[in-house]
């Protein structure tokens, strides 16, 4: 069974914005929520048009919706936040396939099991592994290969992933379930760090041969293997960058660490670098998916 409460990541939306508005009164807060035959509704919120008839479910529904006109790029658009009962009903609508279900609740007794990718980002490298008609794939960050087994599943029979990782004793875990799914044929462990590992590869000629590439490793080097990536995906292939959001640090002015500013510094470079499509994705802890130009 999914739920929030098992060591997954996700992003929940401005906490800093959710105490401001608190002490408002709905009303005074969200100006666009109006009384309707004495329950409320949100009359321009596209995900939430149903009532609220109980203070609670108002009250949680009016901590979820925040309209934001601050870079000036929107007039007033409302988005909301992710709470742990809306994660939970995000959950309850991921289509997880059981040998990751299994693999998910073996990682969770392990060090470190909130470094898994969450079952809805999961889904979507799925799907955009699919979309693309992706056979050849990279994974920078496997520990013990969720999100790779994810995509070795929906990869053709003929598909190979490059599976990168410094750490053995993950990579047995990883390479236990590769073979449990029987996707073991299509994936290609590399044991040590990934940036050799990708330097080897572009050394071996394999430059612009690759569909999809995932990096989920240490975010101080996600520049470089941004770049080594780069090299390596074909035209039109997708670079998809996890913790862009830095569990919500990357927009803090409070937070200055040296982890958040190059996560920041990566995060400009992408949104003004025109070698590469972008669409930053607030699921899990943020991913950013680019398209080689
Ligand atoms: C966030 S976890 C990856 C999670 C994985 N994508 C999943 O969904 O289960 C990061 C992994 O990157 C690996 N890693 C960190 N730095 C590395 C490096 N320089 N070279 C290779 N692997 C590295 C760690 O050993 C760890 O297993």
């Amino acid at each position: 069974m999914l739920t929030s409460n098992m060591g997954l990541r996700f992003m929940s939306y401005p906490q800093n914005l959710l105490t401001k508005f608190s002490s408002l009164s709905p009303v005074t807060a969200f100006p666009s929520i109006k009384t309707v035959k004495g329950a409320f509704s949100c009359s321009c919120c596209v995900v939430c048009q149903f009532n609220l008839d109980d203070f609670s479910s108002k009250k949680r529904h009016l901590e979820r919706v925040y309209s934001t006109n601050s870079n000036g790029k929107f007039s007033n658009k409302q988005f909301i936040s992710v709470d742990s009962e809306l994660y939970d009903y995000i959950l309850s609508n991921v289509r997880e396939p059981e040998i990751l279900g299994q693999l998910r609740e073996e990682t969770a007794s392990m060090r470190a099991s909130k470094m898994q990718v969450s079952p809805d980002q999961a889904q979507l490298l799925a799907m955009l592994v699919q979309i693309l008609g992706a056979k050849r794939c990279i994974e920078v960050g496997v520990y013990t290969g969720y999100s790779s087994l994810a995509v070795a599943l929906v990869l053709p029979e003929s598909g190979r992933l490059v599976a990168c990782d410094r750490d053995l004793e993950c990579l047995e875990v990883a390479k236990r379930y590769y073979e449990l799914a029987g996707v073991s044929h299509k994936v290609d462990v590399r044991h040590g760090l990934a940036a050799d590992t990708l330097k080897s590869l572009i050394a071996n000629g394999e430059a612009s041969s690759y569909d999809f590439a995932f990096i989920d490793a240490e975010k101080r080097m996600n520049e470089e293997y941004f770049e080594l990536l780069l090299q390596l995906v074909r035209v039109r292939g997708l670079i998809v960058i996890d913790n862009v959001l830095w569990y919500g640090k990357v927009a803090d002015p409070m937070v200055d660490d040296k982890m958040t500013d190059s996560i920041r510094r990566l995060n400009k470079k992408i949104m003004e670098d025109d070698r590469v499509g972008i669409s930053m994705v607030p699921i899990g802890d943020g991913m950013t998916i680019c398209q080689k130009r």
